[in-house]
């Protein structure tokens, strides 16, 4: 059977896991970008459906139960989680399929899906992750707060990972995780 490859992408909130995923889709338009649901509001300029599926957190635990999550995990005071069924359909039409996600949840991706190829984000320096999440401008001072302290914990937890990429100079970054992709791709292809 044709099966894809999940790649979770993994680090602190304003490492720029964002920025480095959407750089890589335009690199690579054939990967799938799963879009996430959660509870959190709407930032300004995010589009439901595009940017994440936005819920209630009734809406939310109802998915939970009725199990439409492949993960899901609760960050600073919202849920998030990565709907099931459009991720199995991309990986059985075997395509590559990206998650960009948070600790909790890429441990239960490690757990469903150990083949999964797990890439770590680290930051240059715990200044420089502050000064980007307030730079960014999109976060309320408690919630950086809240994120700056789970960061710590993520960081602690980067050996986890199959890989670690320090976001210093973003086309380095850039580089290095397309390399590690395109080489898994391409040994895959040979093992065919
Ligand atoms: N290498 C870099 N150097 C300087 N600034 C960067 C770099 N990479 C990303 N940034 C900036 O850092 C900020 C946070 O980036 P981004 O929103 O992509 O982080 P994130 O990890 O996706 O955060 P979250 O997990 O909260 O969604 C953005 O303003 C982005 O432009
Ligand atoms: N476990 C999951 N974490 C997710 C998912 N989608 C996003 N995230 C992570 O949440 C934090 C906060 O995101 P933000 O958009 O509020 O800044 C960040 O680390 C995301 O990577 C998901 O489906 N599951």
């Amino acid at each position: 059977m044709n099966f894809g490859q999940l790649i979770v992408i993994t680090g602190p909130s304003g490492v720029g896991k964002g920025t480095l995923v959407r750089l890589l889709l335009e690199r690579h338009p054939e990967w799938y970008l799963s879009v996430s649901a959660t509870t959190r509001a709407p930032r300004e300029g995010e589009v439901d459906g595009k940017d994440y599926y936005f819920f209630s957190k009734e809406q939310f635990e109802i998915m939970i139960q009725a199990e439409k999550f492949l993960e899901w995990a609760e960050y600073a005071g919202n849920y998030y989680g990565t709907p099931r069924t459009p991720v199995e359909e991309q990986l059985h039409q075997g395509n590559y399929v990206l998650l960009e996600i948070e600790l909790l949840g890429a441990r239960q991706i490690q757990q469903t899906f150990p083949h999964a190829v797990k890439i770590f984000i680290l930051p240059p320096s715990m200044s420089e992750l502050e000064d980007r999440l307030r730079k960014r401008a999109k976060d309320s001072e408690a919630v950086i707060e809240r994120r700056l302290e789970r960061a710590k914990e993520e960081i602690a937890a980067s050996g986890e990972f199959d890989w670690q990429i320090v976001n210093d100079n973003l086309e380095t970054a850039l580089d290095e995780i397309e390399s590690i992709l395109v080489t898994t791709r391409n040994q895959k292809s040979e093992n065919l």
